[in-house]
């Protein structure tokens, strides 16, 4: 059913490590009519005007991280300013995953220079203070580190391919402050927590969970 533009749709972040499982998440979400799926867009990282900033980021990290991280938070917050013709709108990833997990980290191990951080920030917080993007829930599909280094392998996305452990379990702690120990008040958002280890055949059961209550909540923002 089509949403009166005025009122904002109930706005869902999946949140997760590399190969969490974000995207089969949301394809899980693809038959109901009363929710538009945003999936991360990639394809616009690996291909802006011929360039793949995505290889670049990961072949040349210190040169290239700064440059990839401005373009991935222009495209999310298109993403965040989408008008939305349904009732419920699920999002892959978000700028606060963006500040707080690849930034945050690039900036910890020194990938990115101060000054590039301090920009980076500067642009989150104008952002923050200026226009309204926050979630209503968050879907953060948990996951160990060392399961989705295998399903990274598996997986075989070629820029990926030299990703080390240690990132991932770094990116897995910025995801724990975050979504687990709550450690930035900014995104307030109650978090629902699968277990996104499970594999394809057993996780149906943990997407179940988390249907009943989007969709519960969709009901709830139709109705209101
Ligand atoms: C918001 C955000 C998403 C995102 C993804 N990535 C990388 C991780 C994966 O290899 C790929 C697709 O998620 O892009 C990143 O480096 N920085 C990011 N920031």
């Amino acid at each position: 059913c089509a949403m009166a533009m005025n009122s904002k749709p109930f706005t869902v972040f999946v949140e997760g490590n590399i190969g969490s499982g974000k995207t089969t998440f949301l394809e899980h979400f693809r038959r109901f009519e009363d929710i538009t799926l945003l999936t991360e867009p990639v394809e616009e990282w690996r291909n802006l005007k011929g360039w793949n900033l995505l290889d670049l980021m990961y072949k040349d990290t210190a040169k290239w991280a700064m440059t990839f991280q401005s373009y991935v938070s222009l495209t999310m917050l298109e993403m965040h300013q989408r008008p939305t013709p349904t009732p419920v709108k699920l999002m892959e990833r978000s700028l606060y995953s963006a500040r707080y997990c690849f930034v945050e980290h690039m900036m910890r191990s020194g990938t990115i220079h101060p000054a590039e951080f301090a920009v980076l920030d500067e642009w989150f917080k104008f952002i923050m203070n200026h226009i309204h993007i926050d979630a209503d829930l968050i879907v953060y599909l948990k996951t160990t580190p060392l399961v989705v280094y295998e399903r990274i392998k598996k997986r075989a996305r070629s820029e990926e391919q030299c990703v080390p452990l240690s990132y991932i379990e770094e990116l897995h702690k910025l995801h724990e402050d975050w979504l687990i120990n709550r450690q930035h008040a900014e995104c307030p958002a109650p978090v629902l927590v699968i277990d996104a280890d499970l594999d394809l055949s057993q996780i149906t059961e943990e997407y179940k969970k988390s249907e009943h209550q989007i969709l519960r909540k969709a009901v709830d923002v139709v109705m209101r």
